[in-house]
């Protein structure tokens, strides 16, 4: 076969088909209402945060197969050349009170760490709140918007991306981890799976993430708890120290100045055992 001329040798990668994600996913009774593959868009998340607003229904799913606008957590950007990975959305509609509703973008974050485990068979972890980390590298991040009474998660994988392709030197990829499995596919599945399960054990405990296993599960995939790291807090405030766990709310509990600090938002960095 002739070398792609494109810059994007992705794009000879077989595009994701939104009528086999249909027939595989969606049933009477299950949480994805409709899957939609687009060519190109700016964001997902900007997409279907106005469907919500227009009264889509819960369930939606968006994906792009390329994302021109690609949103990040605290104000970043999220890039991604056209099919080389995983760039989706969806617009969940939750019963549990708000005040437990911290744990969503955790619960998307754990989903999509154990289906890359299990479909890729790569050791991903989380880095709290939810990026996926193999090894110290970025693998997936997912970035989670309230808008009116509906939550819109929406997550970007590295999957095919070449080491010299990555955007940041800090990220990685299934390629680059030598996954079992680098097809788009039947990673999404496996993601939108994992989603489903956990979203609906987690409505049925009412949203208590104990009750349901989601905080133990969460934790036994944590990179974060038990490591010394420092995290940057809103406000240009940054506090060190060794992070003790997570609360029944999600937060991040970290041990410094000789009391518990709870933490709801924050970038957190993991410090090196040997750093001073
Ligand atoms: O790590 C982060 O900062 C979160 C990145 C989230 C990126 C995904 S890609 C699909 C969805 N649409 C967006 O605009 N952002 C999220």
């Amino acid at each position: 076969m002739e070398p792609s001329s494109s810059p994007y040798t992705d794009l000879d990668r077989p595009p994701l088909s939104q009528a086999a994600l249909n027939r595989a996913l969606v049933r009477p009774g299950g949480l994805w209402s409709e899957i939609t593959v687009v060519g190109r868009t700016g964001s997902t998340n900007a997409d279907l945060a106005r469907a919500a607003r227009e009264g889509a229904r819960q369930g939606a799913v968006l994906v792009a197969e390329s994302q021109v606008a690609g949103r990040g957590r605290l104000g970043r950007v999220w890039t991604a050349p056209p099919r080389s990975g995983l760039t989706f959305s969806v617009l969940l509609r939750p019963d549990p009170p708000a005040a437990r509703q911290g744990w969503l973008p955790l619960l998307v974050g754990l989903a999509a760490a154990s289906a890359v485990r299990r479909v890729g068979e790569v050791d991903a972890r989380l880095k709290w709140p939810n990026d996926l980390l193999v090894g110290e590298r970025k693998l997936a991040g997912v970035l989670a918007e309230r808008v009116d009474g509906a939550v819109v998660v929406g997550v970007g994988l590295n999957v095919s991306l070449r080491a010299g392709e990555l955007p940041v030197p800090t990220a990685t990829s299934l390629a680059v981890e030598e996954a079992a499995c680098t097809d788009r596919d039947p990673l999404l599945r496996a993601v939108l799976r994992e989603i489903e399960t956990h979203y609906r054990e987690w409505s049925e405990a009412g949203g208590d993430a104990d009750a349901c296993g989601l905080r133990a599960a969460y934790l036994a995939a944590s990179a974060t708890v038990g490591r010394r790291v420092r995290v940057e807090l809103p406000g240009e405030r940054v506090l060190t120290g060794r992070a003790a766990g997570v609360d029944p709310a999600g937060h991040l509990v970290v041990a410094a100045q000789g009391r518990e600090h709870v933490l709801s938002a924050g970038d957190v960095v993991h410090v090196r055992p040997d750093a001073p």
